[in-house]
């Protein structure tokens, strides 16, 4: 068991407050995502889980175990930091054995671990290769077998493909996510990038200026975000304010296009067809409507046509005040 409980945890830098009040049971096999901008203190909260930083506050326990005390080195969390590079000096076996050495694991077993390990990880043959000599796919995948070698009971992952192309990175997401299912390993998983953790996450941590925004399964703050923050950060949400009525919050895909009927009216002002989708934006007073839909399945309608919007109530979202 490795669940990792999170409870009121508060870090401050000087007069800086990164962190405050932050509390999150992760479950022993979960893939959790922290969620936000630059700044918001997803790294702090990492650096604060593998004991690199100490917390003023709240408590940190690993299967009811109680952290504070524990230095780094002996909380057996396996971490892929983008900070982390690999060691130059050694190959690729020599990279992800060297945890293995420091902690004493017999010779015979480090070779038949490194074997599974590299293979794990799509790596088998390249064991003599210089570390130097890797492509940027390579080194994210021998980082993630070396951080993984000694079997830890938390997975620590911050922003580690943010520096791939977007093909890779996609790639190397299908990847984690499959080594994560297989190993049950519970993981903790920092990103700026919404769509990195829709496709990761069990459940998903948005945060804002040191505090939880909300949590919860992807499906959830899709469809059912608690503020304008989370709204608006999970993806396109449009957002209908009406004066002295909560803002509605309205996905693209459930919106209606039509010539006349009851809805608020508005002018195409660009579509595009991407693939199966059209999209359109639409101008609605000040604002700016999104709206999408399989192409060919509603009327087609001309650039600059007037037109009325429309969802069921159903697809609407009372944001609370
Ligand atoms: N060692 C430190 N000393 C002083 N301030 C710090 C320190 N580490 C972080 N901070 C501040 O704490 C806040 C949170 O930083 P953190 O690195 O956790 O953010 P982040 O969400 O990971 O952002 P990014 O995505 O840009 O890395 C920032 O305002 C940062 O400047």
């Amino acid at each position: 068991m490795s669940d990792l409980t999170i409870t009121n945890l508060s870090k401050s830098f000087g007069s800086h407050t990164a962190l405050r009040d932050i509390s999150i049971d992760v479950k022993s096999g979960e893939f959790i995502c922290l969620l936000g901008g630059s700044g918001c203190g997803k790294t702090t909260l990492l650096r604060l889980i593998a004991g690199l930083e100490t917390h003023d506050q709240g408590a940190l326990l690993l299967a009811g175990k109680d952290l504070t005390q524990v230095p780094s080195h002996k909380r057996n969390i396996g971490m892929v930091f983008q900070s982390l590079a690999l060691f130059p000096h050694l190959n690729v076996a020599g990279n992800v054995a060297y945890g293995m050495k420091l902690a004493g694991v017999q010779k015979e077993d480090i070779a038949a671990r490194v074997s599974s390990l590299l293979d794990m990880v799509g790596l088998s043959g390249l064991e003599n290769r210089s570390a130097t000599a890797l492509s940027g796919g390579q080194r994210q995948r021998v980082a993630i077998a070396r951080a993984l070698a000694l079997q830890p009971d938390v997975f620590l992952m911050d922003e580690p493909f943010s520096a791939l192309d977007a093909g890779l990175r996609d790639q190397m997401q299908e990847e984690v996510k499959r080594i994560q299912r297989d190993l049950g390993v519970t993981t903790v998983f920092v990103t700026h990038d919404q769509r990195e953790a829709m496709a990761l996450a069990d459940r998903i941590v948005v945060m804002n200026g040191g505090v939880i925004e909300q949590a919860g399964p992807p499906d959830e703050l899709y469809a059912r975000p608690k503020s304008r923050f989370v709204a608006q950060f999970i993806g396109i949400n449009n957002l209908f304010d009406v004066a002295g009525q909560p803002t509605i919050a309205v996905r693209p895909e459930a919106i209606g296009l039509a010539t006349d009927g009851a809805g608020p009216r508005g002018t195409i002002t660009r579509q595009r067809r991407l693939g199966a989708l059209m999209e359109r934006e639409i101008s609605v007073g000040a604002q700016t409507i999104f709206q999408s839909e399989f192409a060919g399945k509603g009327p087609s309608f001309d650039d600059g046509a007037s037109v009325v919007l429309s969802w069921s109530a159903d697809q609407a979202w009372a944001l609370p005040a």
